[in-house]
């Protein structure tokens, strides 16, 4: 492997990445950086400290049902319980990131870093100044609130100064204690990603990274998750084959730089709270590491959609690219879930999302295009939460355009879109500032108020919704 050359950030476009989901990667930006037969020699090569980062306590067992890996999961995590957090970004110089890992058999976390300094080579850590506005990690009565109103908020604006992704940071909702044009960089301790727009990037807990927004205005989406990692979801009877392929799954090579000033600032979160260590060094000085606790990134245009082929509008969860999984099985901390571009082919169906309650909580945004339930009002960059049980579906304008559509419509393809959806068990406190934001449609249960009775009680309801004969 060529090494770019040191402290040079120009090589982002030929950067190289190691494929797939879940894998046990090995990455040297040297030759021979990273020790064989053993982790943590007594001399490393090139004279490099080993320095282990473990996503999962260090007795989770190998194989084990899901259920225990929660629990070991959050025992080992700094913040408490299986909790989640919705952000909005609003950057002025971009992204959409999450927190996932995977699972297949290995249960446990762990990777081997090889680097010039260890992490631990810092002053000690102070409370962030200033403090951060908007950033909310205990959902409480006195932080945030719940509502089962509809909500839905227009993009937010984007800032006049120049704001950092810290910054930029703007806490929407969550449960519990405890990321679009040139792409955004990203520096991690395993190398360096390029995270275009319509991709996603997981950040696994306890990395050090770096954000390079792009230049220009731009927004994006994060959700993190504490306590338990993402997976691929069971494939069930759809077989080997389809959704999130492994292979789509890019990890960074390793990449280093021997940088030594004293104006290096390490931003950690914890407990909630951001606080603040100097140190010496540059962070990103690891030559050669090996290890399945990575961080990724995913393209969601190669998601291979499955869907009905004669009637009836199937489940979202058909759609889930990655999966948190809770104590219980098959529900789920929070899934991540996309509406990409495919065809609707269902004869004599009602093909946008059906109308409906749910039992789960649905936090939703767009990254481009227009989404099938929403003809107007829900934006690219702009967001929506329908908490549990709380009705929602199509706007007046969908419905009656797909019934305009009658029932002779033919094959339809959902094109130029992707919107997402974090599907959660635990019921989001939304944040005051969200809540009273310029940015909410105060109207927004007027796009369904439109929505009239259709019912007649001499005829079948196919004659009511006889195309051309329709009472609106
Ligand atoms: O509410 C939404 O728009 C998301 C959604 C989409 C779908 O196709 C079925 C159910 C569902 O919650
Ligand atoms: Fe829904």
């Amino acid at each position: 492997m060529e090494m770019p050359a040191r402290g040079d950030s120009s090589g982002w476009a030929e950067l190289e990445y190691q494929s797939g989901f879940g894998n046990h990667f090995s990455s040297e930006a040297l030759p021979g950086a990273l020790p064989m037969g053993q982790n943590n020699p007594l001399l490393c090569p090139y004279g490099l400290y080993a320095e282990q980062i473990s996503g999962t306590a260090f007795t989770a067992p190998r194989k084990q049902n899901q259920r225990s890996v929660q629990v070991l999961i959050s025992q080992s995590s700094s913040v408490d319980q299986h909790n989640f957090v919705f952000y909005f970004f609003f950057w002025n110089i971009l992204v959409d990131p999450t927190e996932f890992t995977i699972t297949e058999c290995s249960m446990d976390f762990v990777t081997w870093l090889y680097r010039i300094k260890p992490s631990v080579t810092h002053e000690p850590f102070h409370p962030r100044i200033p403090g951060h506005k908007h950033l909310v990690s205990e959902f409480n009565q006195l932080t945030s609130s719940v509502t089962p109103t509809q909500l839905r908020w227009k993009p937010a604006d984007v800032p006049d100064a120049p704001t950092d992704f810290i910054d930029g940071l703007y806490t929407i909702c969550g449960a519990g204690s405890s990321f679009l044009r040139h792409g955004l960089l990203i520096t991690t301790e395993c190398g360096k990603l390029q995270v275009s727009p319509g991709e996603m990037v997981v950040l696994p807990q306890g990395f050090r990274f770096a954000i390079n927004l792009p230049d220009g205005p731009s927004r994006g989406y994060v959700a993190e998750v504490f306590g338990t990692h993402f997976q691929l979801p069971e494939l069930g009877p759809i077989g080997a084959n389809g959704l999130a392929s492994p292979r789509d799954f890019l990890a960074p090579t390793a990449w280093f730089e021997e940088s030594f000033h004293p104006g290096y600032t390490i931003v950690q979160k914890f407990g909630g709270e951001l606080f603040t260590a100097k140190q010496d060094f540059s962070p990103f000085n690891v030559v050669a590491w090996h290890g399945n606790y990575v961080p990724y990134k995913y393209d969601l245009i190669k998601f291979c959609p499955y869907n009905t082929v004669l009637v009836d509008h199937g489940d979202p969860s058909i759609n889930t690219v990655l999966t948190a999984p809770s104590d219980k099985v098959g529900v789920a901390l929070l899934d991540f879930v996309i509406f990409p571009p495919r065809w609707l082919v269902a004869e004599h169906t009602f093909q946008p999302p059906y109308y409906h309650r749910n039992c789960m909580s649905e936090f939703m945004g767009l990254i481009y295009g227009t989404y099938e339930a929403k003809a107007d009002g829900f934006l690219p960059g702009g967001a929506s939460l329908h908490s549990c049980m709380t009705p929602h579906g199509p706007d007046t304008k969908t419905y009656e355009a797909t019934i305009a559509r009658g029932e002779d419509a033919e094959p339809f393809r959902i094109s130029g879109t992707m919107a997402f959806m974090f599907e959660s068990s635990l019921i989001p406190r939304v944040c005051p500032w969200a809540l009273e934001s310029p940015n909410v449609n105060a109207d927004y249960y007027r796009c369904w108020i439109g929505l009239r009775s259709h019912f007649s009680c001499n005829g079948r309801q196919a004659d009511v919704f006889d195309h051309g004969n329709m009472r609106f």
